[in-house]
């Protein structure tokens, strides 16, 4: 039998909003999220289904390139932009097509936004392989937790590479060390030789002097970017899928701000090979130490 809801606690449940992201544009009519939790806070594009900004206490750990189009011209040159089904040169265009599509917006609260994309006629025609990724952000205290899950929704096989192409602030690319133990005798590919050169790193820290490209094969886990010109690290911490490290840096370019970031990518770039009706997923989080 039914028992009736008291009025004043009727009344109570009707006056709780559902908390949500909250939603706007930019200056071009871009769809953008908002979600926040306690001194932390990030910002989500639609397109591309991109994390432009990550801030605790008014500090952004994310960078957009000075030279980023953010009318919808271009996918975002910064934040967390996806690489999706492709990351390198291939037969489809460089870095896929993820990052250049509107994602749809499938749930939100005040701290977590869920976007997906699937096949359509545009994938389609690049791609002929139906899917489906579902993108979580969500903040948890000063962590920003992202995951991607991946799934073939077609009834065979299909190979694809993905990657987050971070970019992550610095007050100068001289004063960052990346590191991480996995560094030290892993085999990377040095994309500035001609032709792309395997080479094998030696020590686990890395700065940077120079223009870099590499893709480091089996590092994951903890990366973390020491940036000893404001006294900040941030640990990137590839939990679940994510392979392979990429770090790039345009040294030198001052049109893209090169002087102020580093791309330490969480990449799969060896080519996973998912069934039909298999999911793969990669975790990764941003740890402000
Ligand atoms: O696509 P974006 O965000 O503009 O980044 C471009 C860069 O991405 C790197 O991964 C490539 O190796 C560079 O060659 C390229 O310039």
């Amino acid at each position: 039998f039914h028992v009736p809801v008291p009025v004043q606690q009727a009344h109570n449940m009707r006056s709780t909003p559902a908390r949500m992201a909250t939603e706007g544009t930019n200056e071009s009519g871009l769809k953008k999220l908002t979600i926040s939790s306690g001194d932390a806070s990030a910002e989500v594009f639609t397109l591309g289904g991109c994390v432009t900004s990550f801030k605790v206490k008014d500090y952004d750990y994310l960078f957009v390139r000075p030279d980023a189009m953010m009318d919808g011209s271009k996918p975002i040159s910064g934040g967390l932009p996806h690489c999706f089904p492709q990351f390198g040169p291939g037969v489809i265009q460089q870095h896929g097509f993820g990052r250049n599509l509107e994602w749809e917006v499938v749930g939100s609260t005040d701290d977590s936004v869920s976007l997906k994309l699937s096949d359509n006629e545009e994938t389609m025609a690049m791609w002929p392989h139906p899917f489906e990724c579902v993108y979580k952000v969500a903040l948890d205290g000063t962590t920003l937790q992202t995951e991607l899950a991946v799934t073939n929704t077609g009834s065979e096989d299909f190979d694809f590479q993905a990657a987050l192409h971070s970019y992550f602030r610095c007050s100068d690319i001289n004063k960052v060390t990346i590191s991480s133990p996995k560094l030290d005798g892993a085999s990377y590919l040095n994309k500035m030789k001609d032709p792309p050169a395997t080479e094998t790193f030696s020590g686990t820290k890395m700065t940077i002097s120079e223009e870099v490209d590499q893709v480091f094969k089996g590092v994951t886990g903890d990366v973390s970017i020491n940036d000893a010109g404001n006294s900040r690290v941030l640990v990137v911490s590839n939990t679940e899928g994510w392979a392979d490290t990429v770090i790039w840096n345009p040294y030198g370019n001052e049109g893209m701000g090169a002087d102020n970031f580093v791309c330490v990518e969480s990449a799969q770039v060896g080519g996973e090979k998912l069934a039909a009706g298999k999911t793969w997923t990669g975790k990764m989080k941003l740890l402000p130490a």
